[in-house]
């Protein structure tokens, strides 16, 4: 469970006469997330989320996160929309923390993603990468390769007491990766953080993307290495060929991949994994005391880092060609 910050109802109650969505009947924290504390908040107007946003989110990039899901749900992705208060803002200040309601997204995110699961995040992935062009506002990608050094510099002297030589196997990945990362593949906005409890379903239809705290303007095909990690591996670590498949012709149908991002797919999936890697590492070893959060595996992110640094080429994620769209 993520609750980091405890909120009392008086002040909950308080803080929602500044807004026109009823008054408070109950909320309770969600057990799930990691980065900051929810609330289930029902009012006399329905369901809403309350969030307050903890260590990785600065208050300057509030507004960027917060306008990008209505530019997106103006172009027909859907996403929950923040409530504005009566002075028409959409964040303002709770127990301390920057705080922010949006609205209920009904779905499910699934447990056992399966490939149909992985066609509908690859479709609605590109979809946002579409919708995203005309988004006016600009947020450089804190957690991109040019971040990942001083997470390392964080965890480096504890990180062997999590497993024997992750110090040094981080050293040499995050040199490589410094050293090789592209530069000139299209850019544009990207959620940076679509994993299967991000995206809701009805059925196997997709009802909406959550949580854009980590959304940003970088690389693409770098959203879609994401996407790959977080959807096509099985619990037992293997690599799903026929998920990523999936995932990558339904996004291709809708935005194709150059042959350039294809070709650099191993590279980005590889930068991906240490990007995951890396903050779960620090956040493995800085549970602060008290807080309700069970930490998320690093070792996973090895492996699949393992994986990646073994793939020959992208037909090992089922392209069977460059430019290839089933
Ligand atoms: N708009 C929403 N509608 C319904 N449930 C939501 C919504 N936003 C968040 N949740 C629930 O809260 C959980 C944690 O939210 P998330 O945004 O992933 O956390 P974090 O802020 O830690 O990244 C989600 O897995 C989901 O169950
Ligand atoms: N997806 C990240 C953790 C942050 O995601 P959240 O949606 O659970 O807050 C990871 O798996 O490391």
């Amino acid at each position: 469970m993520a609750v980091y910050t405890d909120v009392a109802a008086e002040d909950l109650a308080d803080f929602l006469k500044g807004y026109d969505i009823g008054e408070l009947l109950s909320y309770k924290g969600i057990a799930e997330g990691v980065e900051n504390s929810n609330f289930l908040m029902h009012t006399s107007q329905g369901a809403f989320i309350l969030t307050l946003y903890e260590k990785r989110v600065a208050v300057d990039d509030l507004p960027y996160f917060l306008s990008l899901m209505a530019h997106l749900a103006e172009r027909g992705v859907r996403c929950p929309q923040p409530a504005r208060n009566r002075k028409g803002e959409v964040y303002s200040e709770l127990a301390g923390r920057p705080a922010a309601i949006i609205n209920f997204l009904e779905g499910m995110w699934p447990r056992r993603p399966n490939a149909a699961h992985c066609t509908g995040v690859g479709e609605a992935l590109a979809k946002m990468h579409l919708a995203g062009h005309d988004f006016p506002l600009f947020r450089k990608n804190p957690l991109s390769v040019e971040g990942w050094r001083p997470l390392f510099d964080l965890a480096a002297p504890r990180a062997d007491s999590v497993a024997p030589g992750l110090q040094d196997f981080i050293a040499r990945e995050l040199d490589h990766l410094e050293a090789c990362w592209p530069k000139d593949l299209s850019l544009g906005v990207i959620h940076a953080d679509l994993f299967p409890d991000n995206v809701f379903f009805l059925g196997d239809k997709l009802s909406g993307l959550i949580d854009f705290p980590f959304s940003c303007n970088d690389i693409l095909a770098y959203d879609v290495a994401i996407c790959l990690n977080a959807w096509c591996f099985e619990a037992d670590h293997s690599f799903n060929v026929t998920k990523a498949r999936a995932l990558l012709n339904s996004y291709g149908r809708e935005r194709q991949l150059s042959e350039a991002e294809q070709e650099a797919l191993p590279l980005l999936a590889r930068g991906a994994a240490l990007r995951f890697l890396l903050t779960r590492l620090v956040d493995f070893l800085n549970v602060p005391p008290g807080a309700l959060v069970k930490p998320k595996d690093p070792l996973e992110y090895v492996r699949k880092l393992r994986f990646h640094q073994n793939v020959a080429s992208v037909r090992d994620y089922g392209l069977t060609q460059p430019g290839y769209v089933a």
